[in-house]
Parts: C-alpha cells; structure tokens; sequence
C-alpha cells in the first residue's frame, strides 16, 4: 500500500460536479505538484486531503488511515499568507505549536520558532513584528515558518508563491526545496498547487494535471530528474523541454477542448 492511496474521489458542490474519479498513489516523501487551469478543483482537491471537507465518494487513505478530519499531521500554507494579522508573526508560529506541543514550554517554543525563522531566512526581529510590517515574501516566509516549526509529515500548498515577484519567488522555491532536502531520510510529503508549469518543473517528483471541471487527472508523470539539478540544467535538458511542451500542449488543449 502506498503511503497515500486516493482512490476513485467524487466531489460535488450541491448539483455541480467539481472532481470525478481522482485516482494516485502517494510515497513518502514525494514533491507532488498540481497544475490545471483556474476553478478546476484543485484547492477543493487540498481540501480533501486536508479533511476539510469530505469526497462525496471515494477514499483518501493516508499511513493506512481513511482521512475523516484535519489533522495536524497535515499542514497547509495558503497564497495569503493564513496569519493572524492581530497576532505578531511570533505569536502566529508559537500558537499553532502550543496545539500540538502541548507539553513544551513557552520559552522553548519561543527558541523553536526563533531557529525556524532563521531556517526561512528571517531576522529575529520578526518575531515581534505583525504580519502587516512585513513583506508579501516575509510574510510567506513566515508562514512557511510556522509550518515547518510544527514538523508535519504532509504538508498541502496551495499556490503559495502565487502573489510574489519572480525574484522572491524564486527564493522561496530555493528555501522550499532545501527544506524538503534537509533530511532525506524524513522528507516531507508535499502537494503543492501552481498554476506555472515551470515551477511543477523545478520543484515536484511527480506532476498531475487536472482537466477542467468536473475535474480528473488528464495527465500524471514521475520526474527522474536528479532532485539538486538546476534552473540552467532544468532549462537545457531535452527531456524537461519536451516534458514542457507536452504539458503546455495539455493545458490548452484542454481549455480549447471546453471552448469549443
Ligand atoms: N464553497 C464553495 N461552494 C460552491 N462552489 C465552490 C466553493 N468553493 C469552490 N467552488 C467552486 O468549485 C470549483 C473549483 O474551485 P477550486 O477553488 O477548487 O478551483 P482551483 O482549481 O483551485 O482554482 P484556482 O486555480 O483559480 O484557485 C469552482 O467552480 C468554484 O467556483
């Protein structure tokens, strides 16, 4: 059994069909990214994942347990940042630790929360800072913190980078990956929504594109390129480009197939 098994998922908002029959296989430690035009189903489909909603059929089945709820095993970092902006940044890392170390001390918390800050790249000062005193990178920075601070074996992306200039866009992509490489030996599990063909190029070990609404894979591939390459290597390897094409080739056909 894989470490994530999703099978046959239906997912419906009253009378309108949004998924239809998702299937994948997940293993530990994967880099999963999903591309597919706009409104096609995958934020609902992270919202599943995540256990905030449920399929209207089918099963998520995650380290051999059907997914019925959140879960902080799961950790989720949205587009807009998901801070509490009447809280300090430091604040918003060491609540959500509090929920699940529960046995640790204000103060270590405090020390955890100042190592990951650091880890992301960002000043101490931060700590004191509301998230309206920060940056769009800063800010995301932070809630990349917070998620990493928590230590979530899955965590659920849903175009984090989407709001950023593509130069601080390209950082956080850096920082995303050298976290998830930290240890190879406990990588997290990540899925991470983008609508860039480039970024699921640079980032994921497997890519699943979802057709338009309602949605199902239109096409899944494994990337075997080596995890460390480079934007050059990634720019200059046949195989990419002609995995880029293909992938380009998909997502418009498939909003000129709707079109027509
Ligand atoms: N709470 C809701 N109630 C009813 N319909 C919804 C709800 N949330 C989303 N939808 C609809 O479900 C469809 C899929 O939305 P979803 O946000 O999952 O797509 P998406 O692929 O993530 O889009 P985007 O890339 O633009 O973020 C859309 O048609 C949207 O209007």
């Amino acid at each position: 059994m894989p470490f994530i098994n999703i099978r046959n998922i239906h997912f419906s908002y009253g009378e309108e069909k949004i998924l239809d029959n998702i299937d994948m296989d997940i293993e530990r430690g994967d880099f999963v990214c999903l591309l597919g035009q706009s409104g096609c189903g995958k934020s609902t489909f992270l919202r599943l994942l995540a256990g905030l909603a449920a399929p209207s059929s089918g099963s998520i089945v995650i380290n051999g347990k059907v997914v019925t709820g959140a879960s902080l095993d799961r950790g989720v970092v949205f587009q807009d940042y998901s801070l509490f902006p009447w809280f300090t940044s430091g604040k918003n890392i060491v609540l959500s630790m509090q929920q699940k170390f529960r046995d640790i001390t204000k103060q270590d918390l405090k020390e955890r929360a100042m190592f990951f800050l650091k880890r992301v790249g960002l000043d101490e000062s931060v700590y004191n800072k509301y998230p309206n005193e920060l940056s769009g990178g800063m800010r995301q920075r932070c809630a990349i913190c917070r998620s990493f601070a928590l230590d979530p074996p899955i965590l659920l992306m849903d175009e984090p980078f989407g709001a950023l200039d593509a130069v601080t866009r390209a950082h956080l992509q850096n920082l995303i990956l050298s976290l998830w490489n930290q240890d190879s030996g406990t990588r997290k599990t990540i899925f991470f929504v983008t609508h860039d063909v480039e970024e699921a190029l640079y980032l994921s070990t497997k890519i699943y594109v979802f057709g338009l609404k309602p949605s199902r894979v239109i096409y899944s591939c494994v990337l075997d390129k080596a995890r460390f390459c480079t934007r050059e290597q990634l720019l200059n390897d046949p195989k990419i480009s002609s995995l880029r094409q293909q992938l380009v080739t998909i997502l418009n056909n498939d909003i000129e197939t709707k079109l027509n």
